[in-house]
């Protein structure tokens, strides 16, 4: 019996198969693979094996782009034909904003490099003489890509990683998880077989390793609670129908090669060939969340009971769809649970808090993700990082506050809208409001229409009471635009309010504190009562964590990131914490983010606003420049709140974070609305935040910076000190420059501004992408942020941006092309 491997996988579906494939192939061939049943037998054995190229995140376009191409290879390296039936994917538009939606995505497509096509009705009518057409706008369609056998595929990346070196051991149900010194201790138990035959009893052992990978599909949040952790991968039902042969397609046929994988997205649902008859797979309203406390150990390879009635308006629209299917009898069914995340994003990465633990769960497109969440995995595991930027996937987006119900909920909400339009301005509805600020309630009444992020509730923009942000959603500028616009302008020539409450924050101290974030992050740290904007990169030298770090004593500092990013940010900084004490001494890394509030006032008028409200001797003269200096932070004293006050400000404004104690949020709020009254004081909401940093070309965390850019790439080499030493300096050097972070400003189509995807191309060659996008109040046009090749990264170098199928004017202008000299961020007074 094996008592020892370098890495042991649990789970042998199609994602475990995969990740045992690429960790030998990555040269870690002494991996294991533990499978409780027989391989395929959770829910790949029941996937109707899609592989659609169509996704709007960049890392899972890629990851689906690399299963696609994978797994063409596959049968030459293992004998073994998964039945890959390269029939494209046809994905219709019943409306104009869908054909936006698509033209959208295509940014990402021809970024990636995924080849697509347009139709029009009448195109696809002459090609596919079955399908109606005559309510459509047209279509895209993707040539290279189809379906698969989810079994075969599966059994043939298992074959290939034996051949590589993996041990599979089937009918092993792992128990639970030891730390033991630097190792993982897996508790495992064996159902005692002899023959191909159970005779009962059990036989218990264990297996140490170095690293734990876990792909256990519906029992993810059994496995995470082995390892203390909660992640909100949890079933939902879904369900597809078999259609008897239909005399009509066998017909055509003859003839014909087979349809295309045909998505109906306004009707929900996709559809193909199955022999001679049809699979319908719609994507329903109220399809529930199943196995929210554990999948019964009595449901192994099982389905649930077909629920037709909840599918009867897919079904309909099949038939109106394709005529001729309405004929044809019900064959079978399924009804089966596909692990969902409330982003529907699958979570491939480290386990929040754990070291040396690995999750690939909550994957509902498993088999299309499979291939490339394997690659890119072992990639993140044996080389300590990925080339693309996995933040979009990694575990420890979803934080801690996160529970069943919420999981529930929401991944019931992921499902219904696998097919819904996304507009770029959507903000999903479900388990809201949540965790919201005290002054939620006072900023509702003023007419503020949230977003979240990480939950909380932030405003987006204020719009007077009774509109509809809903209606207000376009691809193009949509119905909150023009208050955007006034919030920007308000912020350009007098003060805006914002609410920054949701930002991530942390206490850092302790007598090892100074060395660790100054071997942490790449800019010089702070003298105290200073602040510093800098960057924690990864092994590979690109952009892990953006901090603004403020020191508020020798040894103790108040360290602010992405409010997207509290158990990323938390979880890397406890654990090289811990690694870095011996060295350093003691370092404490307190999570504090609940506990404060943050305001961002902001433009020429916020001083006189803040000297109206300050308790202090002289309040003419405690917010001048002397008194307090841009980058600088102090305690103040608002009316009786006590704040840490920071001169910064996102929008490049005159201006000060205003980070108070929560409870006494309310009354701050009071207190600045009054005093802001005589002052044009607006409150102010994320989207036009996002436009007037753009004129600052102040990069955002998640888009611009990520993990697939250095700082150098990123064209922040005023935050990188080149004599001091800290992680990932060297790879960061060695890296060179691939590519370069520009802002440009573009003359865009007049109803439109670019969402930060779009392809810039020089003549026809696509050299970059934008990274953001929105409109500038102060050039009076649209802007962006991107990449581009270094070569062309020349100020007044003009290029083309791609917007709806048609290319406008860019160019590449200086960086921070409002206010370049930072005046009025200095404005004295
Ligand atoms: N399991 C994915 C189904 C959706 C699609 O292929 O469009």
């Amino acid at each position: 019996m094996r008592t020892h491997a370098r890495a042991v996988v649990v789970g042998g579906g199609a994602v475990g198969a995969s990740i045992a494939y690429h960790m030998a192939k990555a040269g870690w061939t002494d991996t294991l693979l533990l499978e409780r049943d027989e391989l395929t037998s959770g829910s790949t054995w029941h996937a109707a094996g899609l592989l659609p190229y169509f996704n709007m995140s960049y890392a899972t376009t890629w990851i689906h782009d690399y299963s696609i191409k994978f797994y063409k290879t596959l049968e030459e390296e293992t004998g073994l034909n998964a039945g890959f039936s390269v029939v494209g994917n046809l994905r219709m538009a019943q409306s104009k904003a869908r054909m936006d939606e698509y033209m959208l995505y295509a940014s990402t497509a021809e970024s990636v490099g995924v080849p697509f096509e347009w139709m029009t009705p009448d195109q696809i009518k002459e090609r596919w003489p079955l399908v109606r057409t005559e309510d459509l706008e047209g279509a895209i369609y993707h040539p290279t890509d189809g379906y698969i056998n989810p079994a075969d595929v599966t059994q043939a990346m298992a074959k290939g990683a034996r051949q590589r070196g993996v041990e599979i051991i089937r009918k092993v149900q792992v128990d639970g998880f030891t730390r033991r010194g630097d190792e993982w201790v897996v508790h495992c138990r064996r159902m005692v077989e002899k023959g191909g035959n159970l005779i009962g009893g059990e036989e218990y052992f264990d297996i140490t390793c170095e690293h734990v990978i876990t792909a256990t599909g519906n029992h993810a949040q059994r496995t995470a609670a082995m390892v203390n952790c909660y992640i909100p991968a949890m079933p939902v039902e879904h369900q597809f129908i078999v259609t008897e042969e239909d005399p009509m397609l066998q017909e055509y046929r003859k003839q014909n090669a087979e349809h295309p994988v045909l998505r109906d997205a306004d009707a929900k649902w996709y559809v193909r060939e199955e022999r001679g008859g049809w699979i319908l797979g719609p994507y329903e309203r109220n399809a529930p969340a199943c196995f929210k406390h554990g999948v019964p150990d009595s449901f192994r390879a099982d389905l649930f009971p077909l629920d037709l009635e909840r599918i009867e308006e897919e079904y309909m629209s099949m038939i109106h769809r394709i005529p001729s299917s309405e004929n044809c009898g019900l064959k079978d069914d399924f009804n089966g649970p596909i692990c969902y995340t409330p982003d529907g994003n699958p979570l491939i990465g480290p386990a929040p808090g754990v070291e040396n633990f690995w999750f690939a769960e909550g994957f509902s497109f498993g088999i299309t993700a499979a291939g490339g969440a394997g690659h890119y995995l072992a990639q993140l595991i044996t080389e300590g990082e990925a080339e693309i930027d996995m933040w979009s996937l990694d575990p420890r987006r979803f934080g801690a506050w996160m529970n069943r119900e919420y999981a529930a909920e929401k991944n019931e909400e992921a499902y219904e809208h696998v097919y819904i339009l996304h507009h770029p301005d959507e903000e999903r509805e479900r388990a809201r409001p949540l965790r919201t600020a005290p002054s939620y309630d006072r900023m509702k009444a003023a007419g503020a229409q949230f977003g979240q992020v990480n939950g909380w509730e932030r405003p987006n923009y204020f719009a007077p009471q009774g509109f509809d942000d809903h209606a207000s959603r376009s691809f193009r500028r949509g119905g909150w635009w023009q208050y955007a616009e006034a919030e920007a302008k308000a912020v350009r020539e007098g003060a805006g309010l914002f609410d920054a409450t949701a930002f991530t924050k942390h206490r850092v101290a302790g007598p090892g504190a100074t060395a660790f974030l100054d071997w942490l992050t790449c800019n010089k740290l702070p003298k105290i009562g200073r602040i510093n904007l800098t960057y924690g990169l990864t092994d590979a030298g690109t952009i892990r964590t953006e901090f603004t770090i403020v020191r508020e004593a020798e040894d103790e500092y108040y360290v602010v990131t992405a409010g997207a990013a509290t158990a990323y940010d938390h979880d890397y900084m406890v654990k090289e914490a811990a690694k870095k004490r011996e060295d350093f001494g003691w370092i404490e890394v307190q999570d504090v983010t609940t506990q404060w509030g943050v305001f961002a006032i902001a433009g020429p008028k916020s001083r006189d606003i803040l000297k109206e409200i300050i308790s202090a001797a002289d309040p003419d003269t405690a917010l001048t420049n002397k008194a307090f200096p841009w980058l600088s932070a102090k305690r103040i004293d608002l009316g009786m709140v006590p704040v840490k006050a920071i001169r910064v400000a996102y929008t490049g404004e005159l201006g000060w974070e205003l980070h108070h104690p929560i409870e006494m949020q309310n009354h701050l709020f009071d207190l600045l609305m009054k005093a802001g009254e005589k002052h044009g004081l607006k409150l102010c909401g994320a989207r036009a935040q996002n436009w007037l940093r753009q004129e600052k070309s102040y990069r955002a965390f998640g888009s611009d910076l990520g993990r697939d850019a250095t700082p150098l790439e990123a064209g922040l080499d005023r935050f990188v000190d080149m004599d001091k030493d800290y992680r990932g300096k060297q790879a960061m050097l060695d890296t060179g420059i691939r590519a370069k972070c520009v802002t440009l400003l573009i003359d865009g189509p007049a109803d439109a501004d670019p969402w930060g995807r779009e392809a810039l191309l020089d003549g026809d060659q696509m050299i970059g992408r934008l990274t953001s996008g929105g409109y500038s109040v102060a050039f009076g046009k649209s802007i962006g942020i991107g990449y581009v090749k270094p070569d062309l990264a020349e100020v007044g170098k003009k290029l083309k941006v791609r917007m709806f199928r048609e290319l406008y004017d860019a160019e590449i202008v200086e960086d921070s092309p409002y206010d370049p000299k930072n005046e009025t961020i200095r404005a004295n007074g």
